[in-house]
């Protein structure tokens, strides 16, 4: 199974199926906020009918009990990741996971990682905006390892700390990567950014990849040039 999960970040239900229809095989695709806001959860439905795995990317920060229920409520959906925010706290995080267990279907429940820092926060932003002192870089890792004392199975974080939480959290932690870029793309919002070649380097599990490949004039021949560096072809 792919290692680029792609963002389906579209409003119009044409757009998504229209992009999906490209693809002959079962690919891995995110779904956040834009598209469930837009469709609810009906759209997991057909998605899934199409046989693609789904991280469902809502990023959950709430109070322990909200949070527990909610996720219970995400895992019966039977979709492969969903994730909230590390900053709501461990207590926060493993109320997350016993509802998620809670909900599992027939003994299964989705793999659920930590929002780091979103990879649209620069270092003078964390600083200054939000008054977190010190390296964006430590900061994640300490986020990751509360994630993982928490009973996470991974992160959500840049391309330049995977490597450290690999190193701080284990090899079978995952890490998983948007703000990715190809050379010849604009950033647009994003801060920490990346190629796929850098991510595969540095041993990311996965690259979240939205714009470079829908707004691509192909999406279906940039998606696999970027597949091909996650695999090492
Ligand atoms: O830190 C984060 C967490 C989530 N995202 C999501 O990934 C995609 C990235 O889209 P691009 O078009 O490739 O920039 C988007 O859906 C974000 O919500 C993130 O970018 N950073």
């Amino acid at each position: 199974m792919s290692r680029t999960m792609v963002a389906l970040d579209f409003s119009k239900k044409e757009d998504v199926m229209n992009f999906l229809d490209k693809f002959d095989k079962p690919i891995y695709v995110k779904v956040g906020m834009e598209l469930t806001y837009a469709f609810g959860f009906e759209m997991i439905r057909e998605i899934k009918a199409r046989g693609h795995k789904i991280f469902l990317d809502l990023k959950l920060h709430d109070i322990p009990n909200t949070v527990k229920n909610g996720m219970k409520n995400l895992a019966k959906l039977d979709v492969d990741v969903v994730n909230l925010h590390a900053a709501g706290g461990s207590a926060m995080m493993k109320a997350a996971m016993e509802g998620l267990n809670e909900g599992a279907v027939n003994g299964k429940r989705p793999l659920c990682i930590a929002v780091t820092q979103l990879t649209s926060t620069s270092q003078e932003a964390m600083n200054e905006e939000l008054l977190i002192p010190g390296d964006v870089k430590d900061v994640v890792i300490s986020y990751a390892k509360l994630a993982k004392e928490s009973g996470l199975d991974g992160v959500v974080c840049s391309v330049h700390e995977a490597r450290a939480i690999h190193e701080a959290c284990g090899a079978d932690f995952l890490t998983v990567t948007p703000g990715i870029r190809l050379s010849s793309d604009s950033k647009d919002d994003q801060k920490r950014v990346a190629t796929p070649q850098f991510a595969k380097e540095e041993g990311c599990d996965y690259i979240v990849v939205g714009r470079s490949i829908t707004k691509s004039e192909d999406p279906y021949k940039t998606y696999n040039e970027i597949e091909a560096i996650m695999e090492g072809k």
